[in-house]
């Protein structure tokens, strides 16, 4: 299935079998949610959405004060956005999504082989697909994989991916690169919309932070009403670009307590603010709940890529922020510690940001 494209993949067959099970996946219980984590389809709004926003002043060099306005409300507001001209190349962009989307299509005994890599290579596969406050009762409708990306060489892939999807392989060491120069501008956005030097949120994490590439993969569905390809949840790093299938919807986000869709627009990337920039700007941005639905007819691909801080890393509320006003809503943490914090809560309450809150203030940050 090397040389079939995205589109190619969302009309074939909807018999898709996990890396984990010995059949293709169905209905069973373990993919039926109790009616509260349900999707309740019905009630989500199609009129708001997110915020779109055009990076080819910022880029050119022309006047950018709209755009880091723009930018700065996007994530007080929504803390989600999407770009467009961004300087991607599309090409890239579309190589990447189907070689990770044929993947998928390689028979399940060969990905089954990547559930037994070594943690040492970066490798979760399968089921990160845990429901919050269910432990480890109910799954996710789909799979993923992931893997952390070098810059400086090849990114650390296991040979699964030299053997079985060179296409892929060939994609993400320069599609990392490119992601690692949009971050950069867009943390010198965002920095600046905070009123702080242009450098600065890219200081506060760091020089040794982590690219971590993710491919989730969400078959149709019989019942999407039933069943979550994501449960909600909010993004652990600092911040999360991530590219979707073109044609096919399915992440939603929380904006004042109702699910919004995020449309899936032509080249364009899915830009969120994650709990660690929500701790450095002190609230001021936030890291907002979002999740995936199912479809009944097509597949769905989405690519994010998570820039985190190295877990040696302290993080902290940035001083310039804080004033009479603005107390420090956050203690000072480790990154380690963050981590250790959200393996505890895995599949029970996955509100851990919360756990590093000097005094809860409910009405000011998000859900
Ligand atoms: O599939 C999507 O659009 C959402 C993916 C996501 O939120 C994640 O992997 O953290
Ligand atoms: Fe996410």
């Amino acid at each position: 299935m090397q040389g079939c494209t995205l589109q190619d993949i969302a009309m074939a067959s909807p018999a898709f079998q996990t890396a984990k099970e010995a059949a293709p996946i169905s209905l069973t219980p373990k993919y039926i949610l109790p009616e509260h984590e349900r999707p309740h389809l019905t009630q989500v709004s199609s009129s708001s959405s997110i915020p779109l926003i055009d990076l080819q002043d910022y880029l050119d060099g022309r006047d950018h004060d709209h755009v880091v306005h723009a930018v700065s409300r996007a994530c007080e507001e929504y803390g989600f956005f999407q770009i467009i001209n961004h300087g991607v190349p599309e090409e890239l962009c579309n190589s990447l999504m189907d070689s990770a989307a044929a993947f998928f299509q390689l028979p399940p005994t060969i990905r089954a082989q990547l559930l037994n890599s070594p943690v040492e290579e970066g490798w979760v596969f399968g089921a990160y697909q845990k429901v919050a406050g269910l432990d480890d009762q109910f799954s996710m409708w789909g799979e993923s994989f992931a893997h952390l990306c070098d810059l400086s060489g090849d990114s650390k892939l296991s040979q699964i991916f030299h053997k079985h999807a060179p296409k892929y392989r060939e994609a993400i060491g320069e599609y990392a690169r490119q992601m690692d120069v949009l971050i950069k501008c867009l943390l010198g956005l965002m920095s600046l919309g905070l009123g702080l030097e242009k450098e600065c949120l890219e200081s506060k994490i760091g020089e040794n932070y982590v690219l971590r590439a993710t491919t989730n993969y969400y078959p149709p569905c019989p019942d999407p009403e039933l069943s979550m390809g994501l449960h909600a949840h909010t993004d652990p790093g600092a911040l999360t670009v991530l590219r979707q299938s073109e044609h096919v919807a399915g992440l939603q986000v929380l904006k004042d307590e109702k699910w919004v869709w995020v449309e899936p627009l032509p080249n364009a990337f899915v830009v969120n603010v994650g709990d660690q920039i929500q701790v450095l700007s002190n609230g001021k941005y936030k890291s907002v709940r979002h999740r995936a639905v199912t479809n009944k007819e097509s597949a769905r691909v989405s690519l994010p890529m998570f820039y985190i801080p190295n877990i040696e890393r302290v993080i902290e509320p940035i001083q310039e922020l804080i004033n009479a006003e603005n107390p420090p809503l956050y203690r000072k943490y480790k990154s380690s510690e963050y981590s250790a914090e959200l393996q505890k809560q895995m599949g029970t309450r996955w509100r851990v940001m919360e756990t590093f809150e000097l005094q809860p203030n409910k009405d000011k940050l998000s859900h």
